[in-house]
């Protein structure tokens, strides 16, 4: 008898006290680190440095034997488990460390050992360049792709033509991606993640860029994708995005996870830490049922007008 091909696991993403640090590299800007060390030693001492300045991750002085370097904690401490069907929005000052977050997620950083446990495929929608070789062109660049995702010559075929067609260049698309436009490259890139469906979708804020055409194009294609995706973590500084989308929303603050809850409270938080509110920045609240909040996400709202 032949047996069944088992389904995929369900998908999950379980994180155990993440922390990443980057050193910062500027040995030959003496004034430039003398400034910072300061700035670093007086936080130690007063703590009133990390507390004023909401921007960046905190800067410390690290010490290796007699030498004394400087590093940013991008993310600090995270703990966390996302389950299947889970949509999580990821919020907080420029700095804090989302876009670093959603990186360790999709592997492209690493932090340290056995702290992320991620179950399923993953797509990020990160950056549109994220690994293309610009010297190719946009065609070579699929095949690139296929190879490195082992598919066979069927499926890359049918990517190369699926993407082709996506991204509309004409000629441009044999022609190396160093001739592009930002935005032309953006259509290879937005095209060649959202061909085939993810469990787990990571998405940063660049896809909404583009032109008018790009973006119905990039709607329809995002609607599929979204909708079917077990797992969403998504950052953007549009609440009603946020309000509307995520079921669960991460507060990160210098790194750490100052809040994580259900969206309308944790965005009320954040936004009062700020000086605003849910109902000024999304007046159409008041007029709305409660119940409205957190229904079916509208790919629409991701797409500015
Ligand atoms: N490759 C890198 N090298 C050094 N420092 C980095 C690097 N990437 C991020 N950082 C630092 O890590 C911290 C977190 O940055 P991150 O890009 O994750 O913030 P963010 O919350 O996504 O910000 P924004 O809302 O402005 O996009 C910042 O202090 C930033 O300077």
């Amino acid at each position: 008898m032949q047996s069944k091909p088992l389904p995929p696991p369900q998908a999950s993403i379980l994180v155990n006290a993440l922390s990443l640090e980057f050193p910062i590299y500027h040995g030959e800007a003496k004034s430039l680190k003398k400034t910072l060390f300061q700035k670093a030693k007086n936080s130690l001492l007063s703590n009133a440095f990390s507390n004023r300045n909401r921007t960046g991750g905190q800067i410390t002085v690290k010490t290796n034997g007699n030498t004394q370097y400087l590093t940013v904690q991008a993310l600090k401490d995270l703990s966390f488990h996302i389950a299947p069907q889970e949509r999580v929005g990821l919020v907080g000052h420029n700095g804090a460390g989302k876009s670093t977050l959603l990186k360790v997620l999709a592997g492209i950083y690493e932090g340290n050992p056995g702290a992320v446990a991620v179950e399923g495929k993953i797509s990020a929608l990160l950056d549109a360049t994220a690994g293309m070789n610009m010297q190719l062109s946009g065609r070579e660049n699929i095949h690139l792709w296929a190879r490195q995702h082992k598919l066979i010559p069927a499926e890359e075929k049918q990517l190369e033509e699926n993407v082709e067609q996506f991204a509309d260049l004409g000629e441009f698309f044999d022609l190396p991606l160093r001739l592009y436009s930002s935005g032309m490259i953006m259509r290879v890139g937005f095209g060649l993640i959202t061909a085939s469906t993810p469990q787990i979708l990571l998405m940063d804020e660049w896809f909404m860029a583009g032109d008018a055409n790009f973006q119905e194009k990039a709607r329809i294609r995002l609607e599929n994708i979204v909708q079917s995706a077990e797992i969403l973590v998504l950052t953007t500084h549009a609440i009603s995005i946020l309000y509307q989308w995520c079921t669960r929303i991460f507060w990160l603050e210098k790194g750490e996870l100052r809040m994580d809850g259900d969206a309308p409270t944790v965005l009320a938080a954040y936004l009062e830490s700020v000086g605003s509110s849910l109902e000024q920045e999304l007046p159409w609240l008041r007029a709305s049922q409660p119940s409205t909040a957190n229904t079916e996400p509208t790919p629409e709202d991701l797409i500015p007008e």
